[in-house]
């Protein structure tokens, strides 16, 4: 359904420095240089996939995403959208009616219309007949309870319920494709499981492939089965959330609760993470170490209220994979 072979992404960043004299001399000698956005990307997503793609500030990702909408030309390389180029003027109609695209930071909706005249906007734009209109929003009140709020200026509506009318928008079509970025940002708690459920089950139901970029990794682990992670645009991990733990997350966390604050504690083979009164966390590798050997350990130490093992999040080992790649390009690592 999605193809990228050998992609890449180059742009011409003019060169200023500061002060007058140099904006002077740089209107009358503009220098540039290149920004290599994304290097060299391949991979592909299967029709019905759900897929994460992730990566710090700047690695690339929603560059890629325009790519795969059309919106930027690879510099290098070729993306094809269910065998089409997107970049190619021709293909541009075919490849807007298999899309949908939402940008949690941007609506798509006009913010003084009640939500059903940007609805009713989109029926026009993509040449949606009055009974399918209708159907559409029948199945879409049934998924995403829209009817209480379609007459409701944009506007008035709370940030959850202007997320729903953006993915009615995107989904009027029946795209086989949604792209998400950052669909949960700003949301609270309760918001943010709705709006994951919901992405679930348009998956599930409609079929629909959905390629979610975000920041938090709850939304990664709630929906997504596969993870593309990319860093300073180049491909760093491709494969499925138990492959990361697997190949990443060979450590777990044990919480200890003292019933005394202890006096210092010998064991190497833990890492502290955090303390709070006579709360312990701790990091250790279970490939190494053995949990019940660190239980006697610290048993002999100190008398023991309450503990646990946990495995490690995928939150944390990705921040273990950010921080490193940066220790790595700064040259410290
Ligand atoms: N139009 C542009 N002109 C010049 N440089 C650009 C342009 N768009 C993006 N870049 C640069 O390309 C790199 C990748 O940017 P991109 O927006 O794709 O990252 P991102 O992974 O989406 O980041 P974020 O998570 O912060 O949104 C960045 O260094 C960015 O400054």
């Amino acid at each position: 359904m999605i193809v990228l072979e050998n992609v890449s992404k180059k742009f011409k960043v003019s060169q200023r420095k500061k002060g007058l004299f140099n904006f002077l001399m740089s209107a009358v000698n503009p220098k540039y240089s290149t920004k290599l956005a994304v290097d060299n990307l391949n991979f592909s997503i299967a029709p019905g996939e759900i897929v994460g793609y992730i990566g710090p500030n700047g690695a690339g990702k929603s560059t890629t995403i325009k790519m795969l909408c059309g919106i930027l030309t690879p510099s290098e390389g070729k993306v094809w959208i269910s065998g089409l180029d997107p970049s190619n003027e021709r293909n541009r109609k075919k490849v807007t009616t298999q899309i949908g695209v939402v940008f949690g930071q941007r609506t798509q909706l006009w913010m003084d219309l009640p939500l059903v005249d940007s609805l009713r906007l989109n029926q026009k734009i993509y040449g949606i007949d009055e009974k399918a209109f209708q159907q559409q929003l029948k199945l879409f009140d049934d998924t995403l309870s829209i009817g209480s709020f379609l007459h409701t200026p944009v506007r008035q509506l709370s940030l959850g319920q202007r997320m729903r009318g953006d993915l009615v928008a995107s989904l009027l079509h029946r795209p086989s494709i949604l792209f998400l970025d950052e669909p949960t940002i700003g949301l609270d708690v309760l918001a943010k499981d709705a709006l994951r459920k919901m992405i679930r089950e348009i998956n599930h139901q409609y079929g629909v492939t959905v390629i979610l970029t975000t920041h938090d990794m709850s939304d990664i682990e709630e929906t997504c089965k596969r993870i593309i992670l990319i860093d300073n645009g180049t491909l760093q991990f491709d494969g499925s959330l138990d492959d990361i733990k697997q190949k990443y997350g060979s450590h777990r966390t044990l919480f200890v609760e003292f019933y005394h604050k202890p006096a210092q504690l010998h064991l190497p083979e833990l890492e502290l993470l955090k303390t709070v009164d006579n709360k312990y966390w701790y990091s250790f590798d279970y490939t190494t170490s053995n949990p019940s050997d660190l239980l006697t350990k610290i048993a002999a130490q100190a008398a023991i209220k309450d503990l646990s093992v946990n495995e490690i999040k995928v939150e944390d080992i990705i921040r273990q994979i950010y921080s490193e790649r940066k220790l790595m390009r700064e040259g410290l690592g």
